[in-house]
């Protein structure tokens, strides 16, 4: 049965210098959904992401969210507080203290407002030291606790990355080609992540790495040039043939992907 959706793009249209990277696009997600956004290079992935977490604005369509406290239209809001209503953005490059231990990065973190230095001198409270002991158990860098995060390896610095916004409590994740540059092993832990994490959230991965989508979507939305072309489960999008004409036939020339 299908619930009410936790965020509702409707007709979304963004525009750059006048050209629309983004043209009506309509995108409801549920709570607790792993949602793959696939598409060429160019279709508009990235830009939707930032639109729904504030960083551009559309010029028509609205956004709503259905936050902890209610419904809001966040079509307007700042990138800051569409942040504090629960919707965690991570970029492509991940953004650790590389000098500071994996722990400290995480309490950094967890204390958004206080300063680095404040927060590294304070003592943490038990409960403080049991989320974060879950959440490096859930990142699988338990091991690792007191490594520098410079050292860690790519795909461990992502995790480390996913824990410091898990930190936050958000209720939807949006990540911007999280195993890009992964290796395999590192692939499929990242994917029993995804899983893990949405146990109790709701998580958009923009992704170019098929064989990753075909292993982890249950749902998945295909783009193409700033639209939506279909969306649906990763088999009902593999047989549609308009899929596999604008996208999937693509695959088989230099670009192929997978
Ligand atoms: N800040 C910007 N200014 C001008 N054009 C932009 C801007 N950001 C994106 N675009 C353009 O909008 C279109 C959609 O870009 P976007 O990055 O959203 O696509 P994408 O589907 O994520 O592509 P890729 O898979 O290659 O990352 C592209 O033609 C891109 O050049």
């Amino acid at each position: 049965m299908s619930q009410a959706p936790i965020l509702s793009c409707e007709e979304v249209t963004v525009a750059f210098d006048g050209f629309k990277a983004v043209q009506g696009m309509s995108l409801s997600l549920e709570p607790g959904e792993l949602r793959f956004l696939i598409g060429p290079n160019g279709a508009g992935k990235t830009t939707m992401l930032d639109v729904i977490c504030g960083k551009v604005k559309p010029v028509a369509g609205s956004i709503s969210f259905r936050s902890r406290t209610g419904v809001v239209d966040i079509t307007k809001r700042k990138e800051h507080k569409i942040a504090e209503l629960g919707i965690g953005r991570k970029f492509q490059t991940p953004s650790i203290f590389a000098g500071l231990s994996v722990m400290e990065n995480l309490e950094i973190a967890m204390s958004q407002n206080r300063s680095v230095w404040a927060t590294l001198r304070a003592s943490l409270t038990s409960r403080e030291r049991a989320r974060i002991d879950e959440e490096l158990a859930l990142i699988g860098l338990g091991d690792e606790r007191h490594a520098r995060a410079g050292l860690l390896s790519h795909g461990q610095k992502q995790w480390l990355e996913i824990g410091m916004m898990l930190m936050q409590e958000p209720e939807i994740l949006l990540l911007d080609e999280p195993v890009a540059g992964m290796t395999d092993r590192e692939t499929d832990k990242t994917g029993e992540l995804l899983r893990e994490i949405v146990k109790r959230r709701t998580v958009v991965v923009v992704e170019h790495d098929m064989e990753f989508v075909r292993n982890f979507a249950s749902k998945v939305t295909v783009m193409h040039e700033g639209k939506l072309l279909k969306d649906g489960t990763m088999d009902e999008v593999q047989s549609d043939d308009r899929v596999a004409e604008v996208y999937l036939g693509k695959r088989r020339d230099a670009h192929a992907v997978g």
